[in-house]
């Protein structure tokens, strides 16, 4: 078999996704995501100029080394645009190989560890009580897990809250960056009872996780750990930058809530000190920004030694594409956690036909050979895209800060 077309498939069906289709001599085609939220078309231009044709003529099958052709010899390693690239291409490689082979992808990984996939929803509100709403409605849904995200009584807009109440809530909401206002003391000071407000109404067995989005120094992650120990969180994410790995050890001495990090990393040298020192309990690191399959399961097989488990990225910025190959994924791996779902809207769902399914709080990737994820190039036409940013984020004082 050899790869005899690969081009990139640009749609904006509410938000941009970017998917590289990989053909081959026998008719068989596999798709990958390359969507790096408000950096799409520089992805675009590294799949077009510099990956694409040096795909041309290659055996699919080789695809550990066309990972290392591409990673080793692209001269200048890692980075969000590099990685994202060669995720896409590894997970349509992937998909190649299950269609070839006949077998969904969780198959060719080494088969099945568990039936089904606990994922976590997104309840956002403007205050407590709104928020206190959404997470009923996600129980209603079956969901077991759900992140909980509030309005900070002072403060005009924050991360992971919908602009208007029952909005869907989409971070790249501006053609050039918004600007939102952050204060640490005023969030310190409410988050807390945002949790003890979800336990009280919902009990014990509901697993809450929370999102810092990058915004404290490791003290004061320290603080906010401590006192929300009596909520027993499943996770407090992202608590600081992880740029300093080393930062989460100061965090670590004093807190036992369990941390997750690594949505914005893209290789495994960005994590191997925070596993190693056993710094975090989950690895957020996922398909598609990091390199693909066969390098996001280096990362795993890492962390599984020191008793990290998966918890992959997975909001509407990641396509449908990077979704159904992480459930498989997420079917396989030993040391699974959870997998976040933030769900498609309906015009994305029908650009991409998938075989995963949501059922009573859980996921399963579907039996269809490969990821079981198909792109409708003639919908995916309609769609043209459109460019959109994240935000900014500056203190009170008009002090740019970590969005
Ligand atoms: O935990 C999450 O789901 C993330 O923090 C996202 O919501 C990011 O903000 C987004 O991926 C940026 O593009
Ligand atoms: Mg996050």
């Amino acid at each position: 078999m050899k790869i005899v077309d690969a081009r990139v498939i640009v749609t904006c069906p509410g938000r941009n996704l970017v998917t590289l289709k990989i053909e081959t001599d026998d008719g068989i085609h596999g798709i990958g995501d390359a969507t790096l939220n408000g950096r799409e078309l520089a992805v675009v231009a590294y799949l077009e100029e510099h990956v694409a044709p040096a795909l041309i003529g290659r055996d699919p099958s080789c695809i550990e080394d066309i990972w290392q052709f591409f990673y080793r010899g692209a001269y200048w390693r890692r980075g969000p645009v590099t990685m994202s690239a060669i995720g896409a291409v590894d997970m349509a490689l992937w998909d190649i190989m299950g269609k070839a082979a006949g077998l969904p992808l969780y198959k060719l990984l080494g088969g099945k560890s568990r039936d089904r996939v606990m994922v976590y929803g997104h309840a956002t509100g403007h205050d407590i009580e709104g928020c206190l709403e959404e997470v009923a409605r996600h129980v209603e849904q079956g969901y077991r897990a759900v992140r909980v995200q509030c309005g900070i009584p002072g403060i005009a807009s924050t991360y992971g809250v919908a602009k208007r109440a029952g909005e869907r809530y989409e971070p790249a909401d501006s053609s050039l960056p918004s600007e939102n206002v952050w204060s640490t003391s005023k969030y310190l000071n409410h988050a807390p009872k945002l949790f003890q407000a979800v336990r009280e109404r919902f009990g014990d067995d509901l697993h809450v996780l929370h999102d810092v989005h990058h915004r404290l120094t490791p003290i004061e992650a320290a603080r906010l750990g401590k006192e929300v120990e009596p909520y027993h969180l499943f996770w407090l994410e992202d608590c600081v930058p992880a740029e300093n790995q080393g930062a989460f050890r100061l965090i670590r001495q004093h807190t036992t809530t369990p941390l997750a990090v690594g949505e914005v990393f893209n290789s495994i040298h960005d994590c191997r000190e925070l596993i190693e020192s056993q710094s975090i309990d989950y690895i957020r690191a996922t398909l598609t920004h990091a390199g693909g399959i066969t390098h996001v399961r280096r990362i795993a097989a890492l962390a599984e030694l020191y008793h990290v488990r998966t918890g992959f990225h997975g909001p509407t910025d990641l396509s449908p594409v990077c979704m159904g190959a992480a459930l498989h994924f997420d079917t396989w791996v030993p040391n699974f956690g959870i997998q976040e779902h933030m769900p498609h809207s309906e015009e994305i769902e029908e650009v991409f036909p998938h075989a995963y399914r949501f059922e009573d709080g859980h996921f399963t990737p579907g039996e269809a050979p490969g990821h079981g994820v198909d792109i409708d190039e003639g919908l995916a036409a309609k769609y043209p895209y459109r460019r959109a940013s994240l935000p900014v984020n500056r203190l009170e004082d008009g002090t740019l800060w970590h969005w």
